[in-house]
């Protein structure tokens, strides 16, 4: 019986277009300005020096640390400095109205059902857990932080490495088949399946490289029979 679900964001309840040409281009834009002008905070400074460590390049200054984290952007790599940083920037434009957190309608729909029914939400992405505050408090559907018990990004590990979901369940009041992990992305819904979780692919633009998962088009579709 499933108790909790655990969702991924981008391209499961919110559009890959969102985040792709709103939120990454924005980052990408503020980054240089934002980076030198906060690199001796703390939580700017933490991040330069993973950067610097992922780089091999210790004493890098900082424009090639700027460089690396532009590429990284532009490659849309899931390397956690840059996500924390991203979330740290996004402040900025969510605070300043520059753009709201988008969520499918049927999205929203869904998750307050789920909450409203007494099913545990909780949130796994590669956006770090600033991020996904940010979209949820500034959602087009107003605040919703408070739909979700808790969040989960890179710190426990990539989406498609079995040992984050490990980590994820040992942290959860549920065994690993009570939860029912939705993505977009087939390798990550292989390393929850790996460590017992039920999953659910959302093939939202009716296109996949495999149907390995059970699979729903939206959320209209979502029948919690099909799964158990
Ligand atoms: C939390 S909003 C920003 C999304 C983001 O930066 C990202 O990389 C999305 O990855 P996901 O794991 O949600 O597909
Ligand atoms: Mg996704």
């Amino acid at each position: 019986m499933i108790k909790a679900i655990l969702t991924d964001i981008e391209g499961t309840i919110t559009r890959i277009s969102f985040v792709k040409e709103v939120l990454f281009p924005y980052a990408a834009k503020q980054l240089p300005t934002f980076i030198r002008a906060n690199a001796n905070k703390p939580d700017v400074a933490e991040q330069i020096s993973a950067v610097k460590a992922l780089i091999e390049k210790p004493n890098a200054d900082i424009e090639e640390v700027i460089s690396a984290l532009l590429i990284w952007i532009d490659e849309d790599k899931k390397i956690t400095p840059l996500k924390q940083l991203q979330g740290l920037i996004w402040q900025t434009g969510y605070e300043h109205g520059d753009f709201k957190g988008h969520l499918y309608p049927d999205a929203f729909d869904f998750l307050q059902a789920q909450h409203n029914n007494d099913i545990t939400l909780y949130v796994y992405s590669s956006g770090s857990v600033k991020a996904q505050l940010l979209l949820f408090k500034y959602s087009d559907y107003g605040d919703i932080r408070s739909f979700f018990s808790d969040f989960f990004d890179t710190k426990v590990g990539a989406k498609q490495e079995r040992t984050a979901y490990n980590t994820i369940v040992e942290l959860l009041p549920f065994q690993a088949e009570e939860i029912l992990f939705l993505s977009d992305v087939t390798g990550e819904l292989d390393a929850a399946q790996a460590v017992g979780l039920k999953t659910l692919h959302l093939i939202r633009d009716g296109q996949a490289s495999t149907k390995a998962h059970p699979y729903i088009n939206d959320f209209s579709q979502f029948k919690l029979e099909q799964l158990v």
